[in-house]
């Protein structure tokens, strides 16, 4: 029995974020004028107690007079505090099952209220200890049993000393209280939880300080902890990506820093010291040297489609895994392509510029319907053939080209070369990719092989066309409109102005950078991409990584996963299945892939091993990167 460990929870602002009798006191005050001032006479009173200034019988008497509670009330409390479990215990609620006989809830709250939250966790009532209300025949409350311990100064001492627990006794808790049992002796160690609230004066007294759950168990190596805290994780978000995403970060616990813009390569060499995610749009350049200024950096996450900004192979060759969000904004482009594919036909920002000099030209001189004209698609890939699909239905018929094999959908033509696409189509739209060689990729040759009076439309990057080439076009009439929404030079944020490389063309639409910019894609983005890199920090998966050879690998049950990044040599693998054998490891799934510079191998093995297999692993010539998932 002596190797037997005890977990001793406290309930209030641990494993609930809040002091129940502060919601209770909501609860019977809403909408009264009593609310504001009896919820502070609560907390201050809660306060005292919680860091040892008041005998804790005062302030629960105090403050249970503040109160006129019935049955009712604190059912509903109940219910309330169900939704306001602290963010880590519902992360590891799986370990609350696991180790329902060694969990007690040793709380001075009320059973009344504790038992329905607790027990949702597969925490045992005989393991419950707390207080209890007692009631009148009206089902009010009147008061507390005062022959339970827990109502008394110093009362978790008093029911630890009675419970006589055998074996290590750890205690987690937020107040002065939870303290006292291991001032007393009884028990090992004490971790001040703070993911609630800091009290500095029990912080003083911490064996360790334990800001969530995760914390705690890889502090004591337990089985079902994460090899690395997650509150230790920090994660740098840039580019105002969507709170959501902050959110969703949160919610695993990260430490999530969000900024509005992009940062330039000496600030961002700067600010991603520590980091371990770093979480960007397209503005943010990610150079060789800011990833070599990285010491933490696992893993990036774009929050847009394009990835031509992150210098991929220095994040390759440091083990980072780049992730974007290949297709959460794809319905936005196609749509804002449509709409401005009608307005260029029509004429409209001719019109609107026309109006503003106060020109009145009611002409349908120029102005085309969309349906059975010509559109040309150069790019045929998720955008392309959505833009395809939605043209069709508008009568266009479409043609496309690209530099791959790509089906067409619905009646559209694949055309086997761009100058016979130029020849045919009235309106040519740009969905390339931002690869290297597609800069410059549409020159003032290919322009003027369009078609007099067609219009152009690039929402795919900037580089790619020629805009000197394009102004004249649009001068001499060869063009008759176009839209921009990207430049090769782009605003690093909001506040920066922006020289329109285009100007004095009344039929020409620009917009700055806006085809994704709809909130649902952002929205969209900021659940795929924070999904993506939450993953791949809980199981390894490189799935849909842009960079890593993907692998797409279940969670990990009762074992360790050693995830193992190295340089594509050969015999890297028999090295590492040396080393298990040379351990007398007992390997319980493997999985390899490689691409052309980096591999990848993901070991689960049985939890038994000696330390030294993994020092062992790291000493792999070759070795990139190497972590462990338990
Ligand atoms: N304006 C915006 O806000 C916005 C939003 C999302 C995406 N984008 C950009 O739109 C573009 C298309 O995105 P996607 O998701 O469809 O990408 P995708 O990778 O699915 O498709 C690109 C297609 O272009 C083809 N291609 C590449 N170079 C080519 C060339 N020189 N000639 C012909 N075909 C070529 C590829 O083979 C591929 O089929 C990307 O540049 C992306 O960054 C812009
Ligand atoms: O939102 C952005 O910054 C970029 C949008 C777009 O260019 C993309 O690549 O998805």
């Amino acid at each position: 029995m002596a190797d037997k460990r005890f977990f001793v929870i406290d309930f209030d602002s641990t494993f609930t974020k809040v002091e129940a009798l502060d919601i209770l006191s909501d609860i019977l005050y809403e909408g009264t004028d009593k609310k504001v001032e009896v919820g502070k006479k609560i907390k201050d009173l809660t306060d005292q107690a919680m860091a040892g200034e008041l005998s804790f019988r005062e302030a629960l008497e105090q403050r249970l007079a503040l109160l006129d509670a019935t049955k009712k009330d604190v059912e509903q409390l109940s219910g309330e505090l169900k939704l306001l479990v602290s963010e880590s215990v519902k992360r590891n609620r799986s370990f609350f099952t696991n180790e329902k006989d060694n969990v007690l809830i040793v709380s001075s709250g009320f059973k009344d209220f504790i038992t329905p939250v607790v027990k949702d966790f597969g925490i045992k009532e005989e393991n419950i200890y707390a207080n209890t209300f007692t009631y009148n025949d009206k089902d009010e409350v009147t008061g507390f049993d005062a022959s339970n311990p827990l109502s008394e100064h110093k009362g978790k001492v008093k029911l630890m000393k009675e419970l006589a627990l055998e074996g290590e006794v750890l205690v987690i808790g937020d107040g002065y209280t939870d303290y006292e049992i291991r001032e007393a002796g009884l028990a090992k160690t004490f971790f001040a939880f703070t993911e609630n609230i800091k009290r500095e004066k029990v912080l003083a007294k911490a064996d360790v300080e334990a800001n969530s759950f995760e914390e705690i168990l890889h502090s004591i190596k337990h089985p079902m902890a994460t090899s690395f805290p997650k509150s230790k994780i920090k994660v740098l978000l840039l580019e105002n990506v969507h709170q959501d995403a902050k959110l969703k970060l949160e919610q695993e616990g990260y430490q999530v820093e969000l900024l509005g813009g992009a940062l330039d390569e000496d600030e961002l060499c700067e600010k991603i010291k520590g980091v371990h995610i770093l979480g960007i749009r397209s503005k943010t350049i990610l150079t060789r040297k800011v990833v070599e200024a990285a010491d933490r950096l696992m893993l990036v996450g774009a929050f847009c489609i394009g990835t031509n900004q992150i210098d991929l192979k220095a994040c390759t060759d440091h083990g980072v895994s780049v992730f974007n969000a290949p297709f959460s904004n794809t319905r936005s482009v196609v749509e804002m392509a449509i709409g401005e594919i009608i307005l260029l036909m029509r004429q409209i920002p001719k019109r609107m510029r026309q109006m503003d000099r106060k020109e009145w030209s009611k002409s349908a001189n120029g102005s085309f319907e969309v349906r059975g004209k010509k559109l040309g698609i150069i790019g045929y890939g998720n955008i392309g053939s959505q833009l395809s699909v939605l043209a069709e239905m508008l009568g266009m018929d479409v043609y496309y080209y690209d530099v791959v094999e790509k089906l067409a959908l619905g009646n559209a033509t694949k055309l086997s070369s761009l100058d016979e696409l130029l020849a045919t189509c009235d309106v040519v739209s740009l969905h390339v990719d931002g690869r290297p060689s597609n800069k410059k990729f549409f020159t003032g040759e290919h322009i003027n092989k369009m078609k007099k009076g067609a219009v152009l439309v690039n929402l795919a990057r900037g580089p790619v066309v020629e805009l000197d080439a394009l102004q004249i076009a649009l001068e001499t009439g060869h063009l008759s409109g176009a839209a921009i929404d990207v430049f090769p030079v782009e605003p690093k944020n909001n506040n920066d102005t922006f020289d329109a490389p285009l100007s004095n063309i009344d039929n020409l639409i620009l917009t700055p950078h806006i085809g994704g910019s709809t909130l649902e894609a952002q929205e969209n983005i900021a659940d795929f991409v924070p999904g993506k890199m939450i993953e791949y920090v809980n199981t390894g998966s490189s799935f849909n990584s842009v960079n890593f050879p993907n692998v797409q690998l279940p969670r990990l049950e009762n074992g360790h996963r050693l995830l193992h990044i190295h340089r594509n040599k050969s015999g890297i693998l028999a090295q590492m299945n040396n080393v298990f054998a040379k351990h007398g490891c007992n390997i319980l799934g493997q999985y390899l892939k490689t691409n052309e510079e980096i591999g990848y191998v993901i070991t689960d093995i049985d939890q038994s091993y000696q330390p030294e297999l993994l020092e062992d692993m790291r000493a792999i010539e070759d070795t990139i990167k190497f972590r462990i998932l338990y």
